[in-house]
């Protein structure tokens, strides 16, 4: 018998009564470990997701497309980064990206910094907080920022000591955590070294990035066992790319273990210039349909948020890599 599919409006009434009133269809969680009561999304489409584009995105769009993402009620948004333009042209934009966006009370706007350059122009645009980007990998992090592992600390060194004189927060990420465009696998022992490393210079969350999307939730699991057994667990975040279609098991996996802080990308946007191949980042519509089902607060507004990545996509002339997005979207 042929199976009748629900119409529009019934389908987008489940995503309100999700985002809405979570416990409606929530699962029993007892048999799934501890899990969050509260999740924190850093948002980066604007920049993680944007950065590979090819055509120049107009920053009127850009600005745009962060305001409705900061009406969705998103923590914190990765605004852009003050990295060479020479190096990503579509970054920019970005000293009038970060001015011409509303500011929303509450929500943070941090930006990537490179080196001291980079610091010290986000902080003359008004940027609060700057995130600054290693990786675990020597041949990525040539490739990425032109110089060894050990002289990435020795720039990021700079940055944090004028960020603290700033009071500026500063995030940091450790790229090629689960495998590497050139190296291939990488230790758990390495993403210690480096994620340690960068703990312990002032970083007040590291964010593990998955790069190139090859990891699944075992080599997850190893890896952040690892990692926790040196660095707080409330200080570590996963940036998880779904090239393999493994973005929100490997980043469910992390939440099993306590993870509390999850990065991904309106619309499922994405790709590092370096890391050839990889895809777009986790949708977060796809991590807030799967937070609101697990009676996990988020604050976000998921209809909100599905707006901005339709807006997101049309001026993309590009379909949603969201699969919420898709289905609620194509009716
Ligand atoms: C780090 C550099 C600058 C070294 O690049 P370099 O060429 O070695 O630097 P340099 O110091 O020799 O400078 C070369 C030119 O760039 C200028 N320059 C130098 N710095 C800046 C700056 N901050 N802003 C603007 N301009 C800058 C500098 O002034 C000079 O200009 P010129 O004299 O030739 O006219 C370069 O390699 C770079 O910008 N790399 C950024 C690469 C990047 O953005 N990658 C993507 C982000 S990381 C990522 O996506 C992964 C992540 C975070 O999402 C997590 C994950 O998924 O794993």
């Amino acid at each position: 018998m042929e199976k009748l599919r629900p119409g529009r409006n019934e389908r987008l009434a489940r995503v309100k009564e999700t985002c809405a009133c979570p416990r409606l269809l929530t699962v029993s969680t007892s048999s799934m470990g501890t899990l969050p009561k509260q999740v924190k999304i850093v948002e980066v489409g604007p920049r993680d997701g944007l950065q590979n584009e090819k055509n120049i995105v107009p920053t009127a769009v850009k600005i745009k497309l962060i305001d409705m993402l900061s009406e969705a009620g998103l923590p914190v948004i990765e605004a852009t980064s003050f990295v060479s333009p020479k190096w990503v042209p579509q970054m920019a934009d970005h000293t009038e990206v970060l001015k011409g966006i509303q500011k929303f009370p509450g929500i943070n706007y941090p930006v990537l910094t490179p080196n001291f350059k980079g610091f010290e122009a986000a902080v003359a645009a008004g940027a609060k907080e700057v995130a600054i980007f290693g990786a675990a990998s020597e041949l990525f992090t040539r490739k990425n920022v032109n110089c060894s592992i050990e002289e990435s600390f020795q720039r990021f060194d700079v940055i944090l000591k004028a960020a603290r004189a700033a009071g500026i927060a500063v995030r940091g990420y450790v790229s090629c955590v689960l495998g590497c465009p050139y190296e291939g696998k990488i230790s758990p022992a390495k993403v210690v070294e480096v994620t340690k490393k960068l703990y312990s210079m002032g970083c007040y969350e590291i964010s593990l990035g998955d790069t190139i999307g090859v990891g699944t939730p075992g080599v997850m699991k190893d890896m952040l066992s690892a990692v926790m057994h040196e660095v707080p667990l409330a200080a570590l975040a996963v940036h998880c790319h779904d090239t393999y279609g493994q973005a929100l098991a490997n980043t469910l996996m992390a939440l099993q273990m306590g993870v509390s802080v999850v990065d991904s990308s309106v619309a499922g946007l994405g790709g590092c210039p370096y890391a050839q191949g990889a895809s777009g980042n986790l949708a977060t519509e796809d991590l807030i349909y799967m937070l609101a089902g697990l009676g996990i607060h988020t604050g976000v507004n998921l209809q909100k948020l599905l707006e901005a990545g339709n807006f997101i996509c049309q001026a993309l002339n590009r379909k949603s890599s969201s699969k919420v997005a898709q289905a609620t979207c194509k009716l």
